[in-house]
């Protein structure tokens, strides 16, 4: 969804060192094909921890609540990116997910409420191309895919809990890969995670 020009800058970026590398690109292959892939446990624990620490002090904000059909319970926090960690994440992703130099990373952190938060079913914009990457932080709740345009008809459905990847296809020149998909149910703590998109063009950034 939409994320604003206030957060935590960091300098660097580690999440692909987090993730191993050889199943991040047999996962890539399916989301890329298929529209999406669940990797189970794929981020390291230590990572997971570090986005924890950063997202503490986070400044949340909540998003509206209904955007078109679309209706939502849930808070985000933007992480702005330095040129040179905006360069650093699309040097270790361009390489998996094949992600163009003149492409902007954007970062954002969401905090679901306990017992009531969620993202009813939608597509992310068609400004975020090729892949999206959610990456559970805290908190288990189910994660749906549907079948394609349906906002009714469950396609999958996985219990998404720390360290767990969730990989989306982005918007393409050809077709729309965009799978419909949706996050909540009540939980018995708060949900945290951390969604990384690729924006063709620059990004608001500390430098
Ligand atoms: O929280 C997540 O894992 C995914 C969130 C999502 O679908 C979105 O922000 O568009
Ligand atoms: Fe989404």
């Amino acid at each position: 969804m939409t994320s604003a020009p206030v957060g935590t800058t960091i300098d660097s970026m580690t999440l692909e060192q987090g993730i191993d590398r050889n199943w991040l690109r047999e996962a890539a292959k399916v989301a890329l094909t298929k529209g999406y892939a669940y990797l189970p446990g794929a981020l390291h624990p230590s990572h997971v921890v570090a986005h924890l620490e950063r997202a503490s002090s986070a400044a949340w904000r909540p998003l509206v609540a209904a955007d078109g059909p679309v209706t939502q319970c849930v808070e985000e926090h933007a992480l702005l990116l330095s040129e040179p960690a905006a360069r650093t994440v699309v040097d270790l992703f361009s390489s998996v997910f094949d992600i163009p130099d003149s492409w902007s990373p954007e970062l954002t952190y969401l905090r679901y409420p306990r017992s009531h938060g969620y993202i009813s079913p939608h597509k992310d914009h068609r400004r975020y191309l090729r892949i999206v990457s959610c990456l559970s932080l805290a908190g288990t709740t189910s994660f749906s895919i549907y079948h394609k345009n349906s906002r009714t008809q469950v396609a999958e459905t996985w219990t998404v809990a720390p360290g767990d990847v969730v990989l989306l296809a982005g918007a393409a020149s050809t077709g729309d890969p965009r799978p419909m998909h949706a996050v909540g149910g009540p939980g018995n703590s708060d949900r945290i995670s951390l969604t990384l998109r690729f924006l063709n063009g620059a990004q608001p950034s500390e430098t």
